[in-house]
C-alpha cells in the first residue's frame, strides 16, 4: 500500500502540517527535536492505534491543544484509494474509516498496514513477552479474520474469570468462563503456531542476511501453559485455587511467549545492542514480507533514525532490499543517508524545520 496523503495536527509540537508523500522513498530530514519522528508517531498512531513512544496522553498531543489528529490517504494494490481519520484526546478517541464512524480503533488498524523500526525496536527481542505476543498478533489480525473474533472472545472471557476470582466465584460460575477460554483459547494458540511456522523459514533467511553470525535457527512458541502435558482447559481447572487466592488467571495464552533459537550464540543474554537491533529488523522484515505474501501487498515500512541505528553497510542492504520489492518506506535522519541518496530517482526529500514540512527544493 503507499499513502498519498498524511495531515497531522496537535501531535507534539505539530500544530498543522501536510505531506504528500512519493511512492517509493521518502526521506525526512531535519535538526534534532525538529519533528522528524513525529511523522512516523502519526502513521503509527493510525495503524497501531498507539504510539511506540508511550501512551497517549503521555506527551504526544501538543502542548495547549485539545486533540491530536491524523488524517491519512492510501492506495491499495488494487488500485483501491482509502482514507482514515483520528482524533485522540488522551481519554476519548474517534475513528472515521471510508467516510463511516468506526466502532473500535481495530478496524483502522486492521485497514493500514505499517511496519515501524525505532531506536526501542530492539526491546522485541530482549525486553519483555508482551511486545512478542503483540507481534505475532499483529500478523494475524492482518491476514486472518477469524482471529480478532477469537482473540476478543478469549479477552472478554479471561476479564470474567479475573473478576469471579477476585470476588471468590463459584465453581459452576468459573466453570462457563474457563470453557470458553478454553475453547478461545485453544484456537488463538493453534493460529499463532501455524503463523510461527510461516514466519520461522522467513526470519532465518532475513537474518542468515543481516545478521549471519548469530545462527539463528529457531522460533519456538510458548504457549502460556504446559500444552505438552495437558489442555488449557485442565490447565485452567488445575491453576484454580492459585488463581483464586491470586486474583488473576496464572495460565493461558495471555501468557504466551516465543523464543528465538540461535546456534552462534548462547542466548539472547550474549547478543550486543547492535545484534539485538539486527535481530529486531530481521523479524520486523520478514513479517512485512510474509504479510506481503498473504495478504497481497507489501505494508508501509518506516525508519526512524536509521543512519544511527544500522552501519552503512546494513543500511545499504534494507534500503537496496526494499526498493526491489517496490514497497513504500520512510526514513528519517538528521541528514540523508548515502543508502538512500543511492536511489536518488526514486526519492522524495522532505525538509522538517521547526515543526513545519517542506518539500526539498522549494525555497523556506
Ligand atoms: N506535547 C508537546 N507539545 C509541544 N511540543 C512537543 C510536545 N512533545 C514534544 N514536543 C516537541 O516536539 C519535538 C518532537 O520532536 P521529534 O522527536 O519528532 O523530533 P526529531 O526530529 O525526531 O528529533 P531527534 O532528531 O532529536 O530525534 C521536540 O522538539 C519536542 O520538544
Amino acid at each position: 500500500m503507499r499513502l498519498t496523503r498524511l495531515d497531522i495536527a496537535g501531535l507534539r509540537r505539530f500544530d498543522g502540517v501536510s505531506l504528500a508523500p512519493g511512492p517509493s522513498l521518502n526521506l525526512l530530514t531535519g535538526a534534532n527535536g525538529a519533528g522528524k519522528t513525529s511523522v512516523l508517531e502519526a502513521m503509527h498512531l493510525m495503524a497501531y492505534g498507539r504510539s511506540f513512544r508511550g501512551r497517549v496522553r503521555d506527551g504526544l498531543i501538543r502542548q495547549g491543544a485539545q486533540a491530536v489528529e491524523i488524517f491519512i490517504e492510501w492506495e491499495e494494490a488494487t488500485g483501491r484509494t482509502r482514507k482514515a481519520g483520528l482524533r485522540h484526546t488522551g481519554q476519548a478517541w474517534q475513528g472515521r474509516l471510508d467516510g463511516a464512524d468506526v466502532a473500535h480503533l481495530g478496524e483502522l488498524c486492521a485497514a493500514l498496514t505499517v511496519v515501524t523500526f525505532e531506536p526501542g525496536s530492539h526491546d522485541l527481542v530482549t525486553g519483555g513477552a508482551e511486545n512478542r505476543r503483540r507481534l505475532i498478533d499483529w500478523g494475524l489480525f492482518h491476514v486472518e479474520q477469524e482471529f480478532l473474533v477469537v482473540w476478543r472472545r478469549y479477552a472478554r472471557a479471561l476479564k470474567q474469570r479475573n473478576a469471579l476470582l477476585k470476588a471468590g466465584g463459584r465453581a459452576e460460575e468459573l466453570d462457563v468462563w474457563e470453557r470458553e477460554l478454553a475453547e478461545s483459547g485453544e484456537a488463538i494458540t493453534h493460529s499463532r503456531e501455524a503463523y510461527l511456522g510461516h514466519w520461522m523459514p522467513r526470519f532465518a533467511s532475513e537474518a542468515a542476511d543481516l545478521a549471519p553470525s548469530l545462527g539463528i535457527d529457531r522460533l519456538d512458541l510458548q504457549p502460556g501453559w504446559r500444552r505438552d502435558e495437558l489442555s488449557l482447559a485442565d490447565a485452567l481447572l488445575l491453576a484454580r485455587s492459585r488463581d483464586l487466592a491470586t486474583g488473576f488467571t496464572s495460565v493461558g495464552p495471555h501468557r504466551a511467549d516465543w523464543r528465538i533459537g540461535y546456534a552462534g550464540i548462547p542466548g539472547r543474554e550474549a547478543l550486543s545492542r547492535g545484534q539485538a537491533k539486527l535481530t529486531a529488523l530481521s523479524l520486523l522484515l520478514s513479517q512485512a514480507r510474509l504479510h506481503a505474501e498473504l495478504a497481497g501487498e507489501w505494508p508501509v515500512i518506516a525508519f526512524d533514525d536509521l543512519a544511527s541505528e544500522l552501519d552503512r553497510d546494513h543500511q545499504a542492504r534494507v534500503v537496496d532490499g526494499l526498493v526491489a520489492t517496490g514497497a513504500q518506506v520512510f526514513v528519517t535522519g538528521t541528514e540523508a543517508p548515502p543508502a538512500l541518496l543511492a536511489h536518488a530517482e526514486r526519492l522524495a526529500h522532505v525538509r522538517v524545520e521547526e515543526g513545519r514540512l517542506r518539500p526539498e527544493g522549494q525555497a523556506s
